[in-house]
């Protein structure tokens, strides 16, 4: 018999000591200190989104250490054709779902448009609502030195914030779907960007659509993890959307996914197999019928 991975195995990797975030033996929730740790260790990491219990179960149990119920949801989950019509009620319904379908991953709830852009009171109370009753471990919310006090509070708050900064979808009203940090100008308020909301107390910031070279100067500068979505190879961690992960999204998707199955062709496959076993009267057999 050939040998099985670790991955394969689920078993920790040779240097894990059952400590890193992927392959690591732990069975009680990853914290926002494990993800501090993981950084200082100079480890990468992976992060999915999911929308729903049993996806996230699925990636739970293939050791996906931080899931993102994102704000995505709007186009991959709830029919929207941007993120910018998605509810606080939506994502507490959708986020809620992950948690109960989760018992490893630290899960992190995407705050949607409109939902903390008055300030930070109205972030305070959208994300307590989260917190309390999704049971989150973490928020997410966009924008540089513009929310900068918004995460100061949740911070003081006890609230955990991740940043994202770059191409933030929430405002493609106002810049498009377009890459940032182009040009020397750009560049430098990503950095200033980086650093407030590091200063702000955030935990984590994503890089989303920026050049490869500034996001790896953004990586070495700050002493918290980045999350890169289309910022290159040199970012702490690495988070896709996971129905375009999973070849499930119709259309296109952005030049940064890397498809890693194919499920639309999967359940096109699986659905017409059944139409016609029914058409044909072949489904249900005598296994499948009671007496
Ligand atoms: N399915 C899905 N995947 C995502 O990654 C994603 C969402 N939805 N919704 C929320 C945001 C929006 N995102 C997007 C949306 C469009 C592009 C896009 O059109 N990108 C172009 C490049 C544009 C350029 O070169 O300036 C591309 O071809 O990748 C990128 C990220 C990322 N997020
Ligand atoms: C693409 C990620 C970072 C996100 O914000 C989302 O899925 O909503
Ligand atoms: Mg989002």
């Amino acid at each position: 018999m050939t040998q099985l991975s670790a991955a394969q195995t689920g078993a920790p990797g040779p240097s894990s000591g059952g400590k890193t975030l992927y392959g690591g033996k732990g069975t009680r929730r990853i914290t926002v200190r494990d993800i501090a740790l993981a950084k200082e260790r100079g480890e990468k990491w992976p992060m999915l989104t999911a929308y729903d219990a049993m996806t996230a179960s699925v990636f739970d149990e293939a050791g996906i250490p931080v899931m993102l119920v994102g704000d995505s949801a709007g186009n991959c989950h709830l029919g929207y054709d941007t993120t910018v019509p998605v509810t606080l009620d939506e994502m507490t319904m959708l986020a809620g779902a992950v948690v109960r379908g989760t018992s490893r991953a630290l899960i992190v709830g995407d705050l949607p448009f409109g939902s903390y852009q008055e300030g930070p009171v109205q972030a305070l109370r959208s994300a307590t609502r989260l917190v309390k009753e999704a049971g989150v471990g973490a928020v997410k919310l966009e924008g540089g030195e513009r929310s900068h006090r918004q995460i100061e509070l949740l911070v003081e708050s006890g609230i955990p914030v991740m940043a994202h900064i770059g191409l933030t979808p929430q405002s493609v009203n106002a810049m498009g779907y377009r890459v940032q940090g182009r040009g020397e100008e750009a560049a430098q308020q990503l950095l200033r960007d980086a650093k407030a909301v590091q200063d702000a107390g955030a935990f984590a910031v994503v890089l989303e659509l920026v050049p490869a070279e500034l996001a790896a100067e953004v990586t070495r500068t700050l002493h918290i993890p980045t999350v890169g979505i289309g910022a290159g190879p040199e970012t702490d961690a690495q988070v896709l959307v996971w129905t375009d992960m999973l070849g499930l999204t119709g259309g296109r998707v952005p030049k940064f996914v890397k498809q890693y199955a194919n499920l639309r062709d999967v359940m096109t496959g699986a659905a017409k197999a059944f139409a016609e076993d029914v058409v044909a009267g072949s489904f249900p057999q005598e296994e499948h019928s009671v007496h």
